[in-house]
Parts: structure tokens; sequence; C-alpha cells
């Protein structure tokens, strides 16, 4: 019994590592699965396909390493946080697709909360902004559009979950119904200060309590699997949101140490320690993680497009065919051409939260073409990235955040995109050894619930550094750059 097998549940697609007792990757299988677009502003998953792909990449993997499952101290689940699922208790069958976190559906239903000032309330419990990237009002969307649904979920038929949680559900053959403190803290439903679910905004929303699920620590006793699924029962030891476990996994440990995750979106989080900090600044107030039943929690700033503006290059405008190819555009870029380029493509995340305004580009000329393009596209992620930790700055200035940025995610491999970022932040940014951070991290908690992986110090001491980038720009040049970006921003929300 000396791996861990660790279950990535994202948003394009589902991964499952396996990991050895030192914690190097053994093995792994991915699989993608269909994203559902029913309408303009909606983003559906099948439930089904997301268990489908859940039990075919644990089984890839356990055979590409060649191990069987009694070889398995542990799983560990980490996923796409905040989408909503709700399902028929008896049959475990869904209602409804998955409603994922990036669906706008719910927009007019969070601005009449909003105009009838319900936002200060909420956010003082939840630590979140009403907006409808959260699980709640997509819960209520559900139990509005679904036949019988909200009776059905007051007698207890149905079950709300979480990805983590559907998924726990599924592989205990519907014997736990429980999630993580850091998915709960999604769900705009979870008072993070009190630790249990919220009875006032459940009124207000309507939303049944019998439904929701039990809040454990992130490493914990999930139940187990089902003896048929993987050959023999294995625990479940450890879940997290996807972006709390890649904290975890670059053990942002201490208060103030803070990591950006780039993938499709980039999430950025601040370790405030036992202080839930309230943001003066639009970040969101979230648990980093939770063990032995103390939260520690996080300054959160969420952007909805960091490597999706270079999916954008690949597929929209068909200018490179490969991400990597940034990389190689951004060095050939005119340096005297001052292209600017804000992807707003589904609104703006924080610190704006505008859900409506819509991509802009400044500062075109004749001579623009794809190197232009290409790096004005990995500068805005870095001028992206300046906006939070400015905002965290300035919320956070008891203990300061730590001048190094540690980072991961798909996006963290352009050597271009990393420098710019040193660059206009004015900071060191480090990319680790191990750049499966995210699973990492879950597996880490799960490992050490079984008595495998080294404690929390043990496993900080372990995080090792591959590449430094230092910021070298000429502080004239990035004032001027960054002070062009605000402007930019503000010309495209107020179009
Ligand atoms: N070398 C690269 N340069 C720039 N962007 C990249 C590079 N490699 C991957 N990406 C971007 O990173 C994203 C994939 O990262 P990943 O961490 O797998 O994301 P997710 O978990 O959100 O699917 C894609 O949006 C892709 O465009
Ligand atoms: O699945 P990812 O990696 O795009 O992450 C999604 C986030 O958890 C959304 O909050």
């Amino acid at each position: 019994m000396t791996y861990i097998l660790a279950i990535d549940q994202g948003t394009t697609s589902t991964r499952t590592i396996v990991f050895d007792r030192a914690m190097n990757v053994t093995a792994q299988a991915q699989q993608e699965f269909p994203q559902h677009f029913p309408q303009s502003g909606w983003v559906e998953h099948d439930p089904v396909n997301l268990w489908d792909t859940t039990v075919a990449t644990c089984r890839d993997a356990i055979k590409a390493a060649d191990i069987v499952a009694t070889d398995i101290s542990g799983i560990g689940i980490t996923n796409q946080r905040e989408t909503v699922i709700v399902w028929d208790k008896t049959t475990g069958d869904p209602v409804y697709n998955a409603i994922v976190w990036q669906d706008r559906r719910t927009a007019d239903t969070c601005r009449t909360l909003r105009d009838a000032g319900h936002e200060p309330m909420i956010t003082v419990r939840t630590g979140l902004l009403l907006d409808p990237y959260f699980s709640a009002s997509k819960l209520s969307w559900i139990l509005d559009h679904v036949d019988g649904a909200r009776d059905r979920a007051a007698k207890g038929e149905l079950l709300f979950g979480t990805v983590d949680c559907f998924l726990i559900w599924k592989l205990t053959g519907g014997t736990v119904h429980a999630t993580d403190a850091t998915n709960a803290a999604r769900t705009m439903l979870y008072d993070i200060h009190k630790g249990r679910w919220s009875q006032t905004i459940c009124g207000l929303l309507d939303i049944p309590m019998e439904m929701l699920p039990e809040v454990k620590d992130c490493a914990a006793d999930f139940g187990q699997t089902q003896p048929d699924l993987l050959g023999t029962p294995v625990p479940i030891y450890g879940v997290a949101g996807d972006q709390q476990a890649a904290t975890i996994g670059q053990a942002c440990f201490e208060p103030g140490m803070l990591k950006s995750t780039y993938g499709t979106g980039c999430f950025a989080l601040l370790n405030t320690g036992d202080t839930p900090v309230q943001s003066n600044n639009r970040l969101l107030t979230t648990i980093a993680y939770q063990l032995d039943g103390k939260p520690t929690y996080a300054l959160e700033g969420s952007i909805f497009v960091a490597g999706a503006v270079v999916q954008w290059l690949r597929d929209g405008l068909k200018i490179i065919s490969d991400a990597a190819q940034t990389q190689a555009l951004a060095e050939q870029a005119d340096p005297h051409q001052d292209v600017i380029l804000v992807p707003a493509f589904v609104g703006l995340g924080a610190p704006y939260w505008n859900p409506d305004c819509r991509g802009a580009t400044f500062g075109l000329t004749r001579g623009t073409g794809p190197a232009e393009m290409a790096k004005a596209a990995l500068e805005s992620v870095g001028y992206q990235t300046r906006d939070l930790i400015e905002a965290m700055s300035a919320d956070w200035k008891a203990t300061g955040v730590q001048p190094t940025l540690r980072v991961d995610g798909g996006m963290a491999a352009n050597d271009w995109a990393m420098q710019f970022l040193s660059d206009i932040i004015a900071a060191p940014v480090d990319r680790p050894v191990n750049h499966e951070t995210t699973a990492l991290g879950v597996a880490w908690l799960a490992g050490m619930r079984a008595g495998l992986y080294p404690d929390q110090q043990g496993f900080a001491a372990g995080w090792a550094r591959e590449t430094q980038f230092s910021p070298h720009m000429d502080e004239t040049l990035r004032g001027q750059k960054y002070d062009a970006w605000k402007r930019a921003v503000q010309a495209t929300l107020s179009v």
C-alpha cells in the first residue's frame, strides 16, 4: 500500500494521477468530455460524463502504473469548483445537467438580489460577492425549473453537491453525502466563520437544507469506493477544490504566501492564516484549507480568461496552431507597438466584477500582426495578475504579501509570459519542479491522512523551484505600461 490516486475533475477534462511513496508521478490518464452551450452564456456538463471519465481514468492510471487497487493507500479528489449537480437520492441519477461555474444564466437573479440590498449580508457570511459564478443561484435555478424539484428536495429525495460531492456519492455507492470546507466555501450558502450552512441565505433563496451535504476537513474519512469499481474498496482521504489544492501543492502554508494558477482562467490565492480578511477591493474571502477542524483563510482573485486568450488566438483568430507558439511570436513582436488586449470575453472578474462588458483591443496599426497580438495576449495575463496583487496588498497591509509569486498551470510553461509577469508585478516569479501542483496538493492530503506522506512542515520542505524569473523592466516603462492598461480597462468598462 504505497501509492496514492489523485482524481482531478476539471472544467475540460478529467485526469487521474498515481503518486508513489516519494510523491513522484508514476502514471496518469486523462479524458476530455463534451461542453454544452444550450444558450448564449450557458455552460453545462453531463454529470454522467464526469462520472464515466472519473472511473475510466482511475482504471487506466492504475493499469498504466502497473499496480493493483490493493497497492493504493488512499484517494484524493480535487475538482472544478462552484459547478452544481442535483441528483435523485435513490437512483443516483442527476435531475438536470451540471451547471458549470462559467454559466451566467442567473445574472438577473443576482442583480435583483443585489438591488434588494442582500449583498452585504451574503458577503459577511460567505466572503463572496453576489455573482452568478457561485453555486447558490445555479442551485436555485434548478429547483425553479425542474418539475417538482423543490418539494422533492424538501422531502429529502434530492441531493445537492459540487462535483467532489457527486463523485464521492457515486464512488461510495450512494452511502456518503459529504463535501469539504473549501468546496462548501464556494457555494455562497456556507458561513465560513461559523463553519456551517447559513440558514439565512438558504431561507432567502428557498433552498431546502435537507439536500445539503455534510462538510468535513480536507483530510478526512470520506468513505470507501464500492468493491467492484477498482477491484477492492479504497478509502477516500482527501478533498479540496482545485485552486485550493494548488495552494496546498505549492506549499503556501504561511500567511503572506501567494500562488497563481494559469489554466483556462487565473486564480490567485493569498494565505491570510487564521484571519478571514474581508476585502475592500472586491476580492473574495475563502477557505484555503481546513485541517483538524481549523480553517486557514485566503484572499482570492479570480480572472475568467487567462490561457483562454491563447486558445482564442488558436481557435478563433487561427494565428497559431499550438499554444506554445505564442512564446516565439511574442519575442518577434515590434517593440515600438503598444497593442493592449483586454480579454473581457465573458465580462471581467476580480477586481472589476462586470459580467456585461466585452473584450477590446487598443493601439492597432497597419503593422499589427500575429506577433503583436500574441504579445498583447500574454501581456494581458500579467496586467490582470498585477490588478489582483495590488488589490491584495491594499487589503492586507497587516502582515504584507510576500514578494515572491509561485506559479503553475498550463500557461506557466510559457517563459516569455512568466518573464513579463515578473517585470510587470516587479517581483520574482517561482515555477516549481513539480508541474502537477493541483493533483499533488490533494494527493498529499490523502497520503498524509493515510500515514504515507510527511506532515505539513515536511511537505513544505520538499517544495522545489525549477526556475525563478526576476524583474528587469525599467521602472518608468513599467509604470507607463501599467497606466496604459488601466486606461484600456476603463475604456472597455465604459463602452
Ligand atoms: N506554452 C503555453 N503558452 C501559453 N499558454 C499555454 C501554453 N500551454 C498551455 N497554455 C494554455 O493553458 C491552458 C491549459 O492549462 P491547464 O492548466 O491544463 O488548464 P485547465 O485546467 O483550465 O484546463 C490553455 O488555455 C492553454 O491555452
Ligand atoms: O477546472 P479549472 O482548472 O478551469 O478551474 C476552475 C475553477 O475551480 C473555477 O473556480
